[in-house]
């Protein structure tokens, strides 16, 4: 068995707010069968720590940033962990990143850095008798783990560093250089140095043996100052170590077939009966038009403005609008005002049963992102028939088929995809949405194909390990 130590600040179904956390709690269960034992390393915040059942302590730490620590070894959630508990560090209730006041804390720099240290010194010396081949780190969470591992000497363990967001640096002051451990030698362009600032994802997208990103589209958008976010030229630099990997969603949590949340059907007509319980729970009328639905966090990422904008097309195709979601407040704001409208409802807030019952019910799902690494709802939508109206960008130019006329006459679209990336362009999709809702044999079509998509973790998994092959040489 291949040995691999996967570091994540988040991990469903323990602490999630986005999609890293899906990515990071399927991947054990999806490497399983390719031959990989994934161990994962997460930070003890009381959530994980309360889950965590039979846990033992494997190692003490005197000092880990400014305080005691032990790492416990323990399973929850089907998961094989390893967890820092760490009061000084991750102590906190709520969200994992933010304080009460909803801003960072001002100590995650040294909060992530030490997730990153504990994990290289795991790869490095071992835990428990444990030790792995390879460490597996997402985001800038992980970002200092190569900057560790040098220090620690044990550059034999091979690295792979997974981008699910080039938009969080994770920044710190120049400084904090001694508190984070670093070494100064290092603060250079090619080490961890950032527009004069260190940035921990610069550290890792430098220093990682490997690269990867959530799809393909997105690996080669990264290197585009477009969406290189500042890192392109890093992305460039790098772009021999760098492959674009596609997520997969859990299918035992996402199946219409077997999912408790639902009225469970295997065939597209099986929809309507959630439809109209969906209708119930959120006040909506019958409508001649489609039900779209939205699940997202609501920030300029995701381009939910630009439903706000389009919407009166979608309306006067006799549609309607059912959203769940939260974060940025203006656009929370806008949206409540959007639901004084009587086809348009919003649901404030984070709720993953009613996710699911959106999904079902709805006819098509929205995702008109600025940019997406991969993007797993236009999945779900896929897999439950809710056909996919999405922007082409990253990964989901890679997973839906747009209804192109060539594609219709071929009888293989699976959605709607829309660019440029605009309001404008926007209403035109939600008109050809409408319009294609009414044409039944086309529609129906279009929900068979989307189910019919493989969207399960089988491919990927399988390249994923291919990649861990290769880096220690056992292929
Ligand atoms: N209010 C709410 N209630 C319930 N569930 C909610 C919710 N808001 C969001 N979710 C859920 O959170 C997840 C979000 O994942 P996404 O991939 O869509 O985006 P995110 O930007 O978070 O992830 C980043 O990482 C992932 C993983 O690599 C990439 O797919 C993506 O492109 C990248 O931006 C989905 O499982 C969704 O259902």
């Amino acid at each position: 068995m291949m040995r691999v130590l996967s570091v994540a600040s988040e991990c469903a179904p323990l602490v999630k707010t986005g999609g890293l956390a899906d990515v990071a709690g399927a991947l054990p269960g999806a490497l399983a069968g390719q031959g990989v034992q994934m161990r994962t390393l997460l930070p003890g915040y009381p959530a994980v720590l309360g889950a965590l059942a039979g846990a033992a302590p494997v190692e003490a730490i005197d000092d880990l940033f400014g305080g005691p620590a032990r790492l416990l070894a323990g399973k929850a959630a089907g998961l094989d962990l390893l967890v820092i508990d760490a009061p000084h560090l991750f102590g906190r209730e709520g969200n994992p990143y933010l304080g009460p006041d909803g801003r960072d804390w001002p100590d995650n720099p040294e909060r992530f850095a030490a997730l990153s240290w504990v994990g290289a010194q795991v790869a490095a010396r071992g835990a428990g008798g444990w030790r792995p081949q390879i460490l597996h780190g997402h985001d800038w969470q992980a970002g200092f783990v190569t900057e560790y591992l040098r220090r620690m000497q044990a550059q034999d363990v091979r690295t792979v560093l997974t981008i699910h967001n080039i938009a969080f640096t994770g920044p710190a002051d120049p400084g904090r250089l001694h508190a984070l451990r670093l070494d100064p030698a290092r603060f250079h362009s090619e080490g961890f140095e950032y527009w004069g600032g260190i940035s921990a994802l610069k550290a890792g997208l430098m220093g990682a043996d490997r690269l990867t990103t959530v799809s393909p589209t997105y690996a080669a958008e990264l290197m585009t100052p477009e969406f290189g976010m500042g890192l392109d030229g890093v992305m460039r630099h790098r772009r021999d170590a760098l492959t674009g990997i596609l997520n997969g969603i859990d299918e035992a949590a996402w199946n219409p077939a077997t999912d408790a949340e639902i009225a469970r059907y295997r065939d597209p007509a099986g929809k309507a009966a959630n439809k109209a319980a969906l209708r119930a729970e959120m006040g909506l009328p019958d409508a001649e038009g489609p039900l779209c639905v939205i699940v997202s966090r609501m920030t300029h990422q995701k381009g939910l403005d630009l439903v706000l904008q389009a919407l009166p097309e979608l309306l006067a195709g006799g549609g309607q609008l059912a959203v769940l979601g939260s974060g940025d407040p203006d656009l929370q704001a806008a949206y409540q005002a959007a639901a004084r409208g009587p086809q348009v409802a919003v649901r404030i807030g984070y709720d993953e049963g009613f996710s699911h019952r959106l999904i079902a019910g709805g006819d098509a799902i929205l995702v008109p992102s600025r940019f997406e690494p991969c993007g797993l709802t236009q999945l779900y939508g896929l897999r439950y028939g809710t056909v996919p109206l999405v922007a082409l960008t990253g990964g989901l130019a890679d997973t839906v088929i747009n209804a192109s006329p060539a594609a219709l006459a071929r009888g293989v679209a699976t959605g709607i995809q829309f660019a440029p990336i605009d309001a404008d362009t926007l209403r035109h999709a939600l008109a050809r949405l409408c319009a294609l809702y009414k044409d039944q044999e086309t529609w129906s079509r279009l929900q068979r194909n989307a189910m019919a998509q493989p969207v399960g973790w089988d491919q990927s998994a399988k390249a994923y390990a291919a990649l861990y092959a290769e880096l220690t040489g056992t292929e």
